[in-house]
């Protein structure tokens, strides 16, 4: 069996359900409706139903305009803003789910820890026991000025900051020792203050004296989370994770990168069993094979449209930390002449952008390149179902997450599609044995 979770992409953010991902003309009324809730809790209830482990929602706090130099782009065609503040969503969808849990994403750079320690602890309690913490560095200049920076911090330095601040999250979330919460209606003692106690953390980016003032929740540390495929994302990881989101474009890769994430997961001492890694994958799911491959094949023509271009510059401007304004550049520059060295942001999704670009141009890699892809599942749900499995078993597990647009066909598809046809063949969870979001990562 293996473990399925569902990439929320734009997070609290519209939800574009648009011709073939390009510039319009728009679809139902994802564009109008996506700041309500419905969408959300139609999406939990169904991945609930499909069995999954997690939905897992990004943020990113800007209105970017590093491409061009201008937002003009971002705003007319609503790439990554607007965006709502993702935590207020997590018990309006737990509210109506009983099992699935919810990662929502906190940059280390918007909230100090005694503020994230809090507010996840208190999300604990909220939802059952069924929050994640998705921790990430932001990626561009802008969030980081958003927050009182003058610019970003360096791409490897993100990360020491990031694991400082995970180190004291989980101190705070831990100054609470067992038994301090006695809670005794005939003495009328509340807790055992012997076993409540500062941290009197003094860090090089960070500083917190705690103690918590709120009691553990169900989970004590909620599960962590993050992406970054880098050496310094990987040894965060590797120290902290409970379940990673993994980027690999060959099965062959995700074999490796497993196996390498395992022996750093080892190498801290900790049981690589107990984290789980997710591929990132966009299916194609249709009712016929044939129909599927019709729409794979319509969506990679559709990548050489201008309308597919312009985004792929955009996203790559952002992805470069907004240091690189890839709208600037000649289309039929060589990709080796660009000079990427001021790059400041997701180092691996730009690697995996201009993956075997040698003797390319912009140009050609623009109407062709995936950050992330099917890994070949593309049909019905049979065959979808029957190609994960052979996928898993080749790499020898945890999971997949899926990263498609949220929108209610999608949905459909696969939790009323592709999660029967995994369940068929035993490879999914039919239920859940527990009630956290923790017990779901590490019940197989
Ligand atoms: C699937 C995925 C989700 C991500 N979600 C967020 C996010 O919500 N917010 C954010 O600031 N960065 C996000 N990132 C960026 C990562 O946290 C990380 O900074 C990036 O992958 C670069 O890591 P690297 O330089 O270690 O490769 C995401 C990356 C990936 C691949």
């Amino acid at each position: 069996m293996f473990h399925l979770g569902w990439f929320l992409g734009n997070g609290f953010g519209i939800q574009p359900w648009n011709a073939k991902g390009g510039d319009g003309p728009w679809v139902g009324s994802n564009v109008t409706d996506w700041m309500k809730p419905d969408i959300y809790v139609d999406l939990a209830t169904s991945m609930e139903r499909a069995g999954f482990d997690y939905i897992l929602i990004e943020d990113t706090a800007m209105v970017e305009d590093s491409y061009k130099g201008t937002a003009e782009t971002s705003l007319r065609r609503g790439f990554m803003a607007p965006k709502n503040d993702p935590m207020p969503l997590v018990p309006l969808m737990t509210q109506r789910t009983k099992h699935i849990g919810i990662i929502p994403t906190a940059s280390v750079i918007q909230y100090p820890p005694y503020l994230a320690a809090r507010l996840f602890t208190t999300l604990d309690h909220l939802t059952e026991g069924r929050v994640g913490m998705n921790v990430v560095t932001s990626v561009t200049d802008r969030v980081a000025q958003n927050y009182g920076f003058a610019q970003h911090f360096d791409h490897d330095e993100r990360y020491l900051m990031a694991q400082e601040w995970v180190d004291v999250v989980q101190q705070l979330q831990g100054s609470w020792q067992p038994g301090a919460v006695l809670a005794d209606l005939e003495s009328g003692i509340y807790a055992d203050h012997t076993k409540v106690e500062p941290i009197d953390f003094v860090g090089k980016y960070f500083s917190s004296r705690g103690p918590l003032n709120t009691i553990p929740g169900p989970q004590g540390r909620p599960p962590v989370a993050s992406a970054g495929g880098s050496e310094a994302g990987r040894d965060m990881a590797a120290r902290y994770d409970d379940t990673m989101m993994s980027m690999c474009k060959t099965v062959e890769e995700m074999k490796e990168y497993r196996a390498d994430m395992r022996r750093r997961v080892a190498s801290y001492g900790r049981d690589p069993d107990k984290v789980k890694f997710l591929f990132l994958v966009t299916p194609v799911i249709a009712a016929t094979d044939q129909e599927a491959r019709d729409l794979a094949a319509a969506s990679l023509a559709g990548r050489a449209s201008d309308a597919a271009i312009e985004y792929n510059l955009w996203n790559m401007s952002y992805t470069s930390g907004g240091r690189i304004d890839f709208g600037a550049i000649d289309p039929d520059t060589l990709v080796s002449d660009i000079d990427f060295s001021r790059q400041n942001g997701e180092h691996s999704s730009v690697a995996a952008i201009f993956q075997d670009s040698a003797g390319k141009t912009l140009r050609d890699v623009v109407a062709s390149s995936f950050q992330i892809t099917d890994l070949g599942l593309v049909g019905s749900p049979d065959t979808v179902a029957a190609k994960m499995g052979e996928i898993m078993d080749e790499v020898g597990g945890d999971g997949f997450l899926l990263y498609l647009p949220t929108t209610r066909r999608n949905m459909a598809e696969v939790a009323d599609g592709l999660a029967p046809a995994l369940r068929r063949r035993g490879l999914i969870r039919d239920g859940y044995s527990g009630t956290t979001l923790r017990d779901h990562l590490v019940e197989f």
